[in-house]
């Protein structure tokens, strides 16, 4: 079942003003299905922040079409998008976004209690996912009590408060060591493989590419290459790393 479809996107920054222009995408078109964990790489300045933008409704495309769950949302309006972004898509970002004047379970339920869900049936599903992420004790304490890879747990509870159609990941391990980029990338393919999630990720890391089961090249705002995971998560890892050194984009 399809999730994304993206057709024939592109997006010209200044392309009313006088401002030389700028064509960061140039004609993107992909899909993912339900339950893929599809990444998103490229060169500095290949597009992918841009992409991701559009893809979660932040920005605007300059022509071509988004579909998440069949639903166009390059023609939503500013209020339709942010009531369809709560409700329908999950974010993990890279330096994880928790508020810090809130409770882990009230981070966790915000976007729920926004959309003025029953109590009790938001509390079941705070439970539910704290337990899945084994952080249950954490429910009183705030962001600032709790360590880096506590901190990601939450992230991710939050990510799935709403049963999103799709999550979207820019730059997971962006920040982290390796001890704590394994983690969200174990964290994140447990709600892959664990609850059928699925998820988009941009990254730079060959590392966390390497969880995907996809990774879609991409190079001055076009798809160049897309490359499927067997299994071997290793192997995976060096086929990025060729792809990489073929197309550029190592740091
Ligand atoms: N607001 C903006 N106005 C004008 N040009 C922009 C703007 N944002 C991005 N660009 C340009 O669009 C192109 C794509 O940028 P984008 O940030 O999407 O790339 P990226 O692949 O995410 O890069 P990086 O890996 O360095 O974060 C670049 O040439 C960039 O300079």
């Amino acid at each position: 079942m399809e999730i994304l479809k993206v057709n024939n996107l592109t997006k010209v920054y200044n392309a009313y003003k006088e401002a030389k222009e700028v064509k960061a995408l140039d004609g993107i078109s992909l899909t993912v299905n339900k339950g893929e964990f599809v990444g998103i790489m490229g060169p500095s300045g290949s597009g992918k922040t841009t992409l991701l933008n559009i893809l979660s409704g932040v920005d605007k495309c300059t022509s071509g079409e988004v579909f998440i769950n069949n639903k166009d949302i390059s023609s939503m309006k500013k209020d339709q998008m942010a009531l369809f972004r709560r409700r329908n898509l999950g974010y993990i970002f890279q330096d994880f976004n928790l508020l810090d004047s809130l409770t882990l379970q009230e981070n966790i339920a915000l976007t729920l209690i926004l959309d003025k869900k029953r109590p009790q049936d938001i509390e079941n599903r705070v439970n539910k996912l704290m337990n899945f992420f084994s952080i249950e004790g954490l429910k009183e304490k705030y962001p600032y009590h709790i360590s880096g890879g506590e901190k990601q747990r939450v992230a991710a509870a939050r990510a799935l408060i709403n049963e999103p159609a799709i999550i979207f990941a820019d730059e997971p391990t962006g920040n982290l060591d390796s001890k704590s980029a394994t983690n969200i990338m174990s964290i994140m393919s447990k709600m892959n493989d664990e609850m059928n999630s699925t998820v988009l990720m941009v990254t730079h890391d060959p590392f966390a590419a390497s969880f995907c089961k996809r990774v879609i090249f991409i190079k001055d705002g076009k798809v160049k290459i897309e490359i499927n995971s067997h299994g071997d998560r290793k192997k995976f890892f060096d086929k990025i790393l060729e792809v990489q050194s073929v197309i550029g984009g190592v740091n």
